[in-house]
């Protein structure tokens, strides 16, 4: 996508719509740039505002810098300019006084396959200096729980499938209350009662007061679990905001459910209803962006008066994946 001046100040608008209402952000970064060896540029002047207790989606299709874009968050890779701030320190400088106040998962989790479950965790939680070893078990126990392992715990990590293996390391960025939660794309490789039990495992743990950050190609999964978001397409940070105000942006789509379809496409048409679709007895449309309050009332007296029998009339409102296409003006599957 070509870059747009346009879409970069509404992205900072809305960004500072979504600031917190006191508190420091959690992740703040400035004009955070990566561009590897071979002169790929993965992430490009990003400015990222993560505020204290959102579960803030970072959303992009695959390739467009997520992974890269949290490698430099977490202090694995360093910029190539640019800052971020987590929990008010700098990375990658910090990251030996921010790391044990993150749990995280990326690219997987790493295990050891010929150990246990609770062993892998067991591990873990002794790299661990801050940890109380003879707490150790109540902890492993308690993470094993969370997150539906408990009875498969004593299992070899290599016969877990990659559902299983998700969980542990999900299990293992659990083991000690932490501020943020950083998941690379959690719910990867899950079949859709996983998924399920993950996003309910990352609500819990944002009700506790957790502030957590997860990366995601899918669209639904951001508007189910994130109160934030933040769309990234090649590189670039699209736009910000809470899900609620991205959602917003999304037009709506007019539906009107009719016998007399000619008559309604010609009463929409002379209306500046666009992107006209028909189907049996329903005709779809794209309201002008410049419709007001009063449009829609006017609109639906001008069918009943041209003899349209309107069986439904409405407006659908417009999903994210509505405002990322409106925004990006490319579909969402698209490899960057
Ligand atoms: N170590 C590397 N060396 C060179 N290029 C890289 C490296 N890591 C990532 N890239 C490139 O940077 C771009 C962004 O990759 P990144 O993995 O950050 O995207 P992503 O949004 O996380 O996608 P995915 O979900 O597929 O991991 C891609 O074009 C990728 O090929």
């Amino acid at each position: 996508m070509a870059h747009s001046p346009a879409l970069e100040s509404a992205a900072g608008a809305v960004a500072e719509a979504a600031a917190p209402a006191g508190g420091p952000p959690v992740i703040r970064t400035q004009g955070l740039t990566k561009r590897f060896g071979g002169g790929q540029l993965a992430v490009d002047g990003l400015d990222l505002t993560v505020p204290r207790g959102s579960v803030f989606g970072f959303l992009g299709p695959n390739g467009s810098g997520k992974t890269t874009t949290i490698r430099m968050l977490m202090g694995l890779i360093a910029p190539t300019s640019g800052v971020a701030t987590v929990l008010g320190e700098s990375m990658p400088q910090s990251v030996t006084r921010v790391l044990p106040r993150v749990g995280a998962l990326i690219e997987g989790p790493a295990l050891y396959g010929f150990l246990s479950g609770r062993d892998n965790l067991r591990r873990f939680d002794s790299a661990d200096p801050t940890c109380d070893p003879r707490t150790r078990d109540a902890r492993v126990d308690r993470a094993l729980e969370r997150v539906g392992l408990a009875a498969a715990a004593g299992k070899k990590a290599r016969a877990y499938s990659l559902g299983m293996k998700q969980r542990l390391g999900l299990a293992a960025a659990l083991l000690q209350p932490r501020e943020l939660l950083v998941l690379d794309e959690p719910t990867n490789g899950l079949d859709p009662q996983g998924m399920r039990e993950i996003r309910a495992l990352v609500r819990e743990v944002a009700a506790e007061g957790t502030t957590v950050f997860l990366s995601s190609h899918l669209l639904d999964e951001i508007e189910q679990v994130c109160t934030h978001a933040a769309v990234m397409s090649k590189g670039r940070l699209v736009v910000q905001g809470t899900v609620a105000e991205l959602a917003a942006r999304a037009q709506g789509r007019l539906v009107v459910r009719t016998p007399d379809t000619t008559g309604a496409v010609a009463v929409l048409t002379a209306h500046e209803v666009t992107e006209l679709q028909v189907t049996e007895g329903q005709v779809l449309g794209r309201p002008a962006a410049d419709a007001d309050e009063e449009w829609l009332p006017r609109l639906c007296a001008a069918l009943v008066a041209a003899g349209v029998r309107v069986r439904g009339f409405g407006l659908e409102r417009g999903t994210l994946e509505d405002a990322f296409v409106a925004l990006t003006g490319e579909g969402f599957d698209v490899a960057g």
